[in-house]
This record gives C-alpha cells, sequence and structure tokens, in this order.
C-alpha cells in the first residue's frame, strides 16, 4: 500500500455508502492512505480506472462498517479525495422514503438538503479564516444531471430532485419526528450527507448524491417501521445497480466542462490575507491556493 499526500491522481471521486464498500470492474488498482491535516479518512482510498477514466473510491463507514454517522471524518473524506486530483464526488446513500410515492429500491437524486445534524465539525474555514460559501443550490446540477440520465437509461426508477434530510442518528427517528418532516416536504432522510455536501463546496469539488431508497422510515400505518435489517435486505438488490450505473456514467461525468462548484471560494473569503495565522495559512492551502493565485493574477 501506498502512503502519498498528492503522487496518485483520480479525478472522480465516489463515495461509497452503507452496502456498497467497494465498486467492480477497477482496473490499475492501488490502494492509498493519505494523510490530512484533519486526521483520518474513514479509510485507504482505492485507486484505479472505470473506463479510462481515474477513480478515486473511498468507503464513507469504512470497510466492515466501522464507523457510525456522527464518528465520520467528513473534513478528511473531501479533503482526501481533493488531495488526489479529485474535482467531482459521487455520493452513494442508502436513504428512507418521507413520500408514498416513493418507494424503497427506488433512487433519488435530491436537489436540497435540510441539515439537522448537531455534532459534526461542518466547515474547513476557523482557525483565523472565515469564509461563507454560497450553498443555495447545494447539488451539483451537471453532475446530477449526468447521473440521472444514465440512471435512465438502465431502467432505474428514478425521482429527479427531492430534498434529503440529514438526521444525526444513529438511532432512527420517532415517529412524531418523522411525520414532522412529512409535513416539511421532506423527500428522502438519512444520516450523512451532511456534512459531506458543504464541505464538498468549501473545497471547490462538485458533489451529487445517488440515493438508494431502502424503507419508509416509522411513519407509514401499513408498512413495517425502518430496521437494519430490512435496510440490508433492499439494499442488496439495488447496490448492483449503483454499481453498473458508475461504470456507465464515469466517462462522460470525466468529461463534464468546469462548472461555479470550482470556483466557490471566489469572493467566499471575508479574512483579511495579512491577518490568517501562518498555521491555518499552511492547513487550507490546497483549499485555497487557487483563489489566492487568481486573486494576485488580478492585482
Ligand atoms: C445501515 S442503515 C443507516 C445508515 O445508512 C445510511 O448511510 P449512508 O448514507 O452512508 O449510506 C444512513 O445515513 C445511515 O448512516
Ligand atoms: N429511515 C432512515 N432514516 C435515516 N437514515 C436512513 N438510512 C436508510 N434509511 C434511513
Amino acid at each position: 500500500m501506498r502512503r502519498t499526500r498528492t503522487a496518485a491522481r483520480a479525478s472522480v471521486g465516489v463515495i461509497g455508502g452503507s452496502g456498497l464498500y467497494d465498486i467492480e470492474g477497477l482496473k490499475d488498482v492501488r490502494e492509498v492512505r493519505v494523510r490530512t491535516p484533519f486526521g483520518q479518512p474513514s479509510d485507504t482510498v482505492v485507486l484505479g480506472t472505470l473506463e479510462g477514466v481515474g477513480i478515486a473510491f473511498l468507503s464513507r463507514h469504512g470497510r466492515g462498517h466501522r464507523l457510525n454517522p456522527s464518528e465520520i471524518n467528513y473534513r478528511a473524506n473531501i479533503y482526501a479525495l481533493k488531495s488526489l486530483g479529485v474535482s467531482r464526488v459521487i455520493s452513494v446513500s442508502a436513504v428512507g422514503s418521507m413520500k408514498e410515492s416513493i418507494k424503497p429500491g427506488d433512487v433519488v437524486f435530491p436537489d436540497q438538503f435540510i441539515d439537522l445534524t448537531k455534532r459534526r465539525p461542518s466547515t474547513y474555514f476557523e482557525g483565523g479564516m472565515v469564509a461563507h460559501v454560497a450553498f443555495g443550490e447545494p447539488i451539483c446540477a451537471a453532475l446530477s444531471q449526468t447521473l440521472q440520465s444514465a440512471a435512465g437509461r438502465l431502467g432505474a426508477p428514478l425521482h429527479r430532485g427531492g430534498t434529503y434530510l440529514c438526521m444525526e442518528g444513529p438511532q432512527f427517528s420517532t415517529k412524531a419526528e418523522s411525520r414532522l418532516y412529512r409535513q416539511w416536504g421532506v423527500d428522502v432522510i438519512g444520516m450523512t450527507n451532511m456534512p459531506e455536501a458543504k464541505l464538498a463546496r468549501e473545497a471547490e469539488v462538485c458533489y451529487a448524491t445517488m440515493a438508494l431508497v431502502t424503507d419508509y422510515d416509522c411513519w407509514h400505518e401499513t408498512e413495517d417501521a425502518v430496521t437494519v435489517e430490512a435496510i440490508l435486505a433492499t439494499l442488496h438488490r439495488n447496490v448492483a445497480l449503483a454499481k453498473r450505473l458508475l461504470a456507465a456514467v464515469a466517462p462522460a461525468v470525466a468529461a463534464l466542462p468546469a462548472c461555479g462548484c470550482h470556483s466557490a471560494l471566489t469572493n467566499a473569503i471575508v479574512t483579511a490575507p495579512k491577518s490568517v495565522p501562518p498555521a491555518t495559512r499552511r492547513k487550507l492551502a490546497l483549499l485555497t491556493r487557487r483563489v489566492i493565485a487568481a486573486q494576485k493574477g488580478a492585482q
């Protein structure tokens, strides 16, 4: 296994959630242990090529599913992928359905989030450097659209758009909570996409989620309330679809033109450069060097 900071490269990152601990068909596979200034990622990163495209795969909970949603080091995960050259991240996530029309086995491509997490570091910008990135459109539309087209071609029962509510967990919701979220118009519920999507935006990396629906949470009158057993049974059926989709979509994702996600930090950093403590400047150099170089070029 290689230990690396920057030597190995990939352009497309895949964060595999529950049930997705590897991807099939990867060629030239290498595993790298990436060190980050934010601590350890969930696992080693598996690098390889899929249809000729450099892919970096990271298991969100770690292989063996060792980390609960609150224990995942989201900052290290996104940083690790960025340090390997990744400019687009595809997140694969198991979710519960909050609507009758969204059935277990369906695939949802959310375009909005509600963040109800409570105890997760959710920004890189602290310690003397403050940034406020725009997050009105938290999902990269171009990346999500590409995934949706591929899912459509594979015949997946899909839903374009929708709101993903991210709860802290690890316990599932109470019925009162579940009913409340339904009143809010939420489409799906999970425990992991926040702060992952926020950090991807701060890292100027495109982010889109392919949400695999596994259950009806606990609000449904006639369906059983969610259990891990039921989730895993449904996942076994649709993880294969996720794997086929990733192989089908890799070349189109790699060919996408640069988009607004890649310049998210432009005009977002508020702190005067001379006020940033040197240690913070060094810690955030990988994330800020594009915008700092652009500012210098404009002077
Ligand atoms: C094992 S079921 C609950 C678990 O699954 C989802 O994780 P992920 O988004 O990584 O697929 C959900 O958010 C919970 O963490
Ligand atoms: N009902 C649910 N609530 C939270 N996370 C989930 N992941 C899969 N199903 C879920």
